[in-house]
């Protein structure tokens, strides 16, 4: 287990960090969210019924498609068809916002539709001051609110039972009206005050409205009566298409802020209620728009006159600056560069919900009858481009509470990290395949090089074990020497000098093995410190320190530690000499691109893009250079590896050298005295002989037997000593034929040694070599991407001064257009003003002189000459172009227009025909059924059959009129 950290701890570390990093992308980053659009086709109403309407729509069982004219069909994200009742809507799409209020997301609801479409009884705001509200046909605002105070009061007996802090809520409305383009407050009965409020964007880019009332609510009750007064208050008419027609757009909205404790996520993304002594309080706010919008209407078909009409001009002013609002957010490119929502008022208080940070969901109601087919089909257009717009929703957590969410976020992906750089955590790559980190291939890299090391100590441990066991050898026979020595004392006093020197050289070379195994020790134990030392060394190069680097201290030893390192310092500053030229290059070639960077500086925000792909690029630059360096490290370290091993060799071979030098002057002393020994017991013998034959020769009178017999007792006595002498000698000869023979091992192993001194020599030179190369590698690379540098910040600045030089053209382009357009509006002016001139000319003279007025040439060609020099040079083949592009896209939806608008007409002529027929054909039946005249029935039999025929093909017309206006709407 990684230092520091246990099994448990790693693995709280690693859940804590997904838990914040979920918490993170879910609360405080910004996500796209499109708008949400829900069609909702209300049942048919009576009068609906008796004018013989048809269903002109119908709904895919169980998919949200809707098919219209035939074979036009909408996908939207729900789709609620005519019996669908009012808490299936809500359930189906509103809940969610509604929870989603909680966790600090701001919400809208937009109901949008044609009049009579059933937008307010969607929105549940169509209150009756009498009446008392069924439940079962509450609206979204109503639920909603329910559904806010269950939830609240639900969360405070949460905690409680879960034994922590009670959440504190705080929540108020505001409900406005925009009617005729001015915002009235709909819950102060002053309408004075109206004239107060004002539009303000804050800091956060949050629209509010300021001098609006802010009514705090505590329950259910309050809130609804508060809704009901304000929706009382809305201005409503009676048109020809809705008994009780909003003739404003209301706003209602419900601010909701909370105070409670910081709940994270489990790997589900779930909520889990914090642990009892982890209670970190957070700040969440977010407000829901509910928004009725009054609804798109013909006046032709409302009948709307006077002050009904003005209404009228406005609602649909108002819809069409949101219709152009959703176009542009909704673009095909999904490139925005104008949204006009300063427009109307109406875009601007709905900046938030469209293209801002709020989850948006736009219910688009529909009638399902025939007779409101064009309408139906706008609508569900409308709505269709509304599903295209995109929204950036952030949870609104006060500053404190989001910095603190971050900081815990950034701590644990730090320690999670940090702990994958430890264990080597295994991960998917962007291919799929999984890869380790490259910290743990050091770290296997560094346990690989421990182990060859401990091998390497284990090998040396077995050598002094063999160099101990020979010394027990000698011990032993240094005793037996000792041993026989004292047994010549004892025995023989007289010729035993030599015996006593040779003895003495024994010792002597004894002592001298003792001497040569302490320094076989010695040189044992500076390899030990030296291997030591390196491995500290790789230590501290990767941060680590051993824990065996604390040694006794030893004064040999440290001299050992110190020559070695003053030789690695020598070896570091040859190094550091070579190096030398190449840094400062380095360093040149640093402040060089700095200098690069610090002149580019200046065109930055111009060049957004190309810096970042720059960075890109400079990122992979410098992760190769890291890599590089990485290498010419590892070569630097695989150096200093070398240098250490050969500084270990070459003191075991000099202490080899010593010892075999000490050896050879041993055995030539030895030998020496051996061949002395030797000649001496000859010469003993040599004398015993003589003095025998000088007895024999005396025989005769001065020497008796025994005296002679004595003299060769004891010169026998003596060669006898000698003998024993000689043999020890023999002996000690043969010992010494074995140290020879070790030694000559010893000899095989210097030899190996000096084979391998060599090897590795050769190395250091291919190392230094190779580093040198690869230095001079990486300053070329260096160099070459310097220059590449250099020659991209060129192109990027070029393209800059292209995007400036085309901006400018473009600038200018408009310009020439904007003038021209006003010119030719003048030049128009003025022609029709020359015009009316001339016929008043005409009716006062009547001649044709007066129609020769001078006409004011309004072609292009002269608009163009009108213009300066330089707008003239300006790529006039192109502003043609795109002028008779425009011309001629103008023209062709002008075409289309007049032709749905035809068939929009006849569409309506043939409505009208069949709502007269069926009142005919009303009338008709009633005549039969009173008539009792035979004759008469029969010729109102005809009639009616006659009546049914035509309502038949009129139906078929109807049909026929639909398909073709969905058709023409199609065709581009
Ligand atoms: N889903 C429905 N179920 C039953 N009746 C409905 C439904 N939708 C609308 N209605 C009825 O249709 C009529 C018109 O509805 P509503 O007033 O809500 O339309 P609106 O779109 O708000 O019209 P306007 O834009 O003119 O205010 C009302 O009488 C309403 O009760």
């Amino acid at each position: 287990m990684t230092e520091g950290c246990t099994e448990r701890e790693c693995g709280d570390i690693f859940e804590a960090a997904k838990k914040l990093k979920k918490m993170e992308s879910s609360s405080s980053s910004a996500k796209d969210t499109c708008v949400q659009v829900a069609l909702r086709i209300r049942p048919q109403g009576t009068r609906e019924k008796l004018e013989g309407s048809r269903v002109c729509t119908s709904v895919l069982p169980g998919e949200p498609q809707v098919t219209i004219g035939g074979d036009r069909s909408f996908t939207y994200d729900y789709i609620f068809d005519q019996p669908t009742p009012q808490h299936a809507v809500f359930e189906g799409c509103v809940e969610r916002l509604v929870e989603g209020l909680f966790d600090g997301y701001n919400a809208t609801v937009l109901a949008y539709g044609q009049t009579g479409s059933g937008k307010t009884h969607t929105m549940g705001t169509a209150f009756d001051a009498t009446a008392h509200l069924n439940p079962h046909d509450a609206g979204v605002i109503p639920r909603a609110i329910q559904h806010v105070f269950r939830k609240i009061s639900e969360s405070k007996s949460s905690s409680l039972s879960q034994g922590l802090l009670e959440p504190i809520f705080e929540v108020s409305v505001q409900f406005v009206e925009l009617y005729n383009d001015d915002i009235l407050d709909l819950l102060t009965e002053d309408r004075a005050t109206s004239a107060l409020i004002r539009i303000h964007e804050d800091n956060r880019g949050e629209i509010v409205l300021n001098g609006v009332a802010v009514r705090p609510v505590q329950d259910l009750e309050t809130t609804m009566e508060i809704l009901k007064n304000g929706a009382l208050n809305r201005t409503v008419a009676s048109t020809n298409m809705n008994e009780q027609s909003s003739r404003s757009h209301a706003i209602f909205t419900l601010h909701l802020k909370q105070q409670r404790v910081v709940s994270s996520l489990d790997e589900n993304g779930q909520p889990t209620p914090p642990k009892p002594g982890d209670m970190e309080m957070e700040m969440l706010s977010a407000k829901f728009h509910f928004v009725d919008l009054a609804g798109s209407e013909r006046m032709k078909r409302t009948g709307a006159t006077g002050e009904r009409a003005r209404e009228g001009i406005s609602i649909n002013v108002g819809l069409l600056a949101l219709g152009n609002v959703i176009a542009a957010l909704g673009g095909a490119t999904g490139k925005v560069s104008h949204v006009p929502y300063r427009d109307s008022k109406l875009t601007r208080l709905l900046q938030d919900s469209l293209g801002g940070n709020s989850r948006t969901l736009m219910i688009a109601c529909v009638s399902p009858s025939d007779s409101d087919f064009v309408e139906t089909l706008n609508t569900m257009k409308y709505a269709n481009r509304a599903k295209e717009i995109k929204n950036k929703v952030v949870a609104n957590q006060d500053k404190s509470s989001k910095m603190i969410g971050e900081l815990r976020g950034r701590i644990a992906s730090l320690e999670s990290e940090l702990l994958e750089f430890k264990q080597g955590r295994r991960t998917l790559d962007s291919d799929g395949t999984e890869v380790v980190n490259d910290q743990y291939h050091e770290n296997v890299l560094l346990t690989a090089e421990v182990n060859q090391l401990r091998f390497r100590v284990k090998a040396l441990t077995e050598t002094n074990e063999i160099l101990r066991s020979r010394n027990v050898d000698l011990m032993a026979a240094k005793d037996s020497a000792a041993l026989q020595s004292s047994d010549s004392v004892n025995g023989n006093t007289g010729e035993d000098g030599e015996v006593d020197t040779v003895q003495k050289t024994f010792r002597k070379y004894l002592e001298e093995l003792e001497r040569t195994k302490s320094s076989l020790y010695e040189s044992q134990a500076t390899c030990d410190q030296l291997r030591k030392e390196m491995s500290r060394w790789k230590a501290q190069a990767t941060g680590r320190i051993p824990q065996d680097s604390v040694f006794s201290p030893n004064i040999t030893t440290n001299k050992l530690i110190d020559m070695a390192r003053s030789e690695i310092d020598r070896e570091r500053k040859n190094f550091a000499t070579a190096d030398a030229g190449q840094t400062s290059d380095y360093a040149s070639l640093g402040a060089g691109a700095a200098t690069e960077e610090d002149g580019t500086s200046n065109d930055a925000d111009e060049l957004d893009e190309d810096d970042l792909d720059r960075d890109e690029d400079m990122d992979e630059d410098e992760a190769e250079e890291m890599k590089k360096d990485a290498e010419c490290n590892a070569m630097q370290d695989n150096l200093n590896d070398v240098m250490s091993e050969i500084s270990i060799k070459e003191r075991l071979i000099e202490q080899l050298e010593i010892s075999e030098h000490r050896l050879q002057s041993l055995r030539v002393t030895y030998e020496r005295k051996l061949s002395e020994l030797s000649l001496r017991i000859k010469a003993t013998e040599a004398e015993r002989d003589k003095i025998l034959a000088e007895g024999a020769a005396r025989q005769t009178g001065k020497m008796s037997d025994d005296q002679a017999k004595r003299i060769r007792e004891e010169y026998e006595r003596k060669i006898a000593d000698m003998r024993k002498e000689y043999k020890k000698l023999q002996a000690l000869e043969r010992e010494h034929q074995k140290l020879q023979e070790k030694g000559e091992r010893e000899r095989q192993q210097m030899r190996q040694y000096e084979s391998e001194l060599k090897d590795l020599k050769k190395m250091k030179v291919d190392l230094v070599k190779k580093i040198n190369e690869e230095k001079k590698r990486q300053q070329q690379q260096a160099q070459a991407n310097a220059k590449a540098l250099a020659a991209r910040d060129k192109q990027s600045r070029m393209q800059a001064n292209k995007i400036r030089t085309l901006e400018m053209k473009d600038k200018q382009r408009e310009q020439f257009l904007k003038k021209t357009t006003v010119e030719v509006s003048q030049l128009r002016k003025e022609r029709a003003q020359q015009q009316a001139a001339a016929r008043a000319q005409l009716n006062k003279t009547s001649t044709a002189a007066a129609m020769r007025t001078p006409r004011v040439p309004v072609n292009r060609r002269n608009l163009r000459a009108g213009q300066p020099e330089k707008e003239l040079s300006f790529s006039p083949k192109q502003a043609k172009m795109k002028w008779s592009a425009i011309e001629k896209m103008l023209e062709r939806s002008v075409v289309k227009r007049q032709l749905v608008r035809k068939m929009e007409d006849e569409l309506e002529r043939y409505l009208q025909e069949r709502h007269k027929l069926i009142s005919d054909i009303a009338v008709l039946e009633k005549t039969f059924v009173s008539s009792s005249e035979i004759i008469d029935r029969d010729g109102l039999m005809e009639a009616l059959d006659s009546a049914k025929q035509k309502m038949i093909y009129l139906q078929e017309q109807i049909t026929e009129s639909q398909k073709a206006i969905v058709d023409v709407d199609e065709q581009v």
